[in-house]
């Protein structure tokens, strides 16, 4: 692994090593995407190089992660040729105690919640400071929205009580756009009360197609904290 001394970046390693341990050979693993999980996916490749776990394959969830699964040397499948998915792993922008989450800062929300649904346990890795008591307290809620669709639907956010703005890139002149080739708009909204009505409440704006909340989806929550100066993986079940 990177040998690295910012903390954030040490809870990440740690949280990312703990769930690729807990693969087993012969799975499919759904690959998440952002920081966190792409230390998951480097250590499944150590130990697929140690000759530790034997035969599994990959479903990534977006560009980066098939670009990082392709690094690491982890075969790769598609949702057309396999009938199951053994287990996820993928990362969070915010964790409520019910295990809820907001997901999306990297844009991936969409083929994200496609895998990590369809997976038999999905772990989420996240350092410490992605708990809150309520979603959409520190992250801004992501919607994917088809191009044409932008102002109707960001129309329908500030009726729904959010503020939307259309998420723009860095580095890169204009907006983000995603692997589908669709949009981003981030929304602010000052309190999240029920986040499974306001998951589908927003799916059923006409031209959105994913929003990154994820209601009753994980079944682990790993998370990298630093106590007296040691790394340490606390599990919420
Ligand atoms: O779209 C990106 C994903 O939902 C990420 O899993 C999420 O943003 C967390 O990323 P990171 O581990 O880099 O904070």
């Amino acid at each position: 692994m990177t040998v690295n001394v910012d903390p954030v970046v040490i809870m990440k390693q740690e949280v990312g090593k703990a769930a690729a341990s807990r693969v087993k050979s012969d799975s499919i693993v759904g690959l998440g995407t952002g920081s966190t999980t792409a230390y998951a996916i480097e250590y499944l490749g150590e130990r697929l190089r140690k000759g530790e776990l034997k035969n599994i394959v990959g479903i990534p969830t977006s560009f980066q992660a098939e670009v990082l699964a392709k690094k690491y040397r982890i075969p790769l499948t598609s949702l057309d040729t396999v009938d199951r998915i053994d287990i996820a792993i993928d990362g969070a922008d915010e964790v409520d105690p019910n295990k809820n989450l907001i997901k999306g800062g990297g844009a991936a929300h969409t083929r994200e919640k496609v895998v990590d649904s369809l997976a038999d346990l999905f772990i989420v890795v996240v350092d410490s400071g992605k708990l809150v008591d309520k979603l959409g307290s520190t992250f801004l809620l992501p919607v994917e929205v088809i191009p044409m669709a932008v102002a109707p639907v960001m129309r329908s956010l500030e009726k729904l009580g959010g503020k939307p703005e259309l998420r723009m890139g860095v580095k890169k002149a204009g907006p983000v756009v995603t692997d589908q080739g669709n949009l981003v708009i981030d929304v602010k909204f000052d309190r999240i009360d029920d986040p499974a009505c306001l998951e589908k409440t927003i799916n059923n704006i006409p031209g959105v197609l994913e929003n990154g909340l994820f209601i009753g989806v994980a079944d682990i929550i790993l998370v990298g904290e630093i106590k007296e100066d040691r790394p340490l993986v606390r599990e919420i079940i």
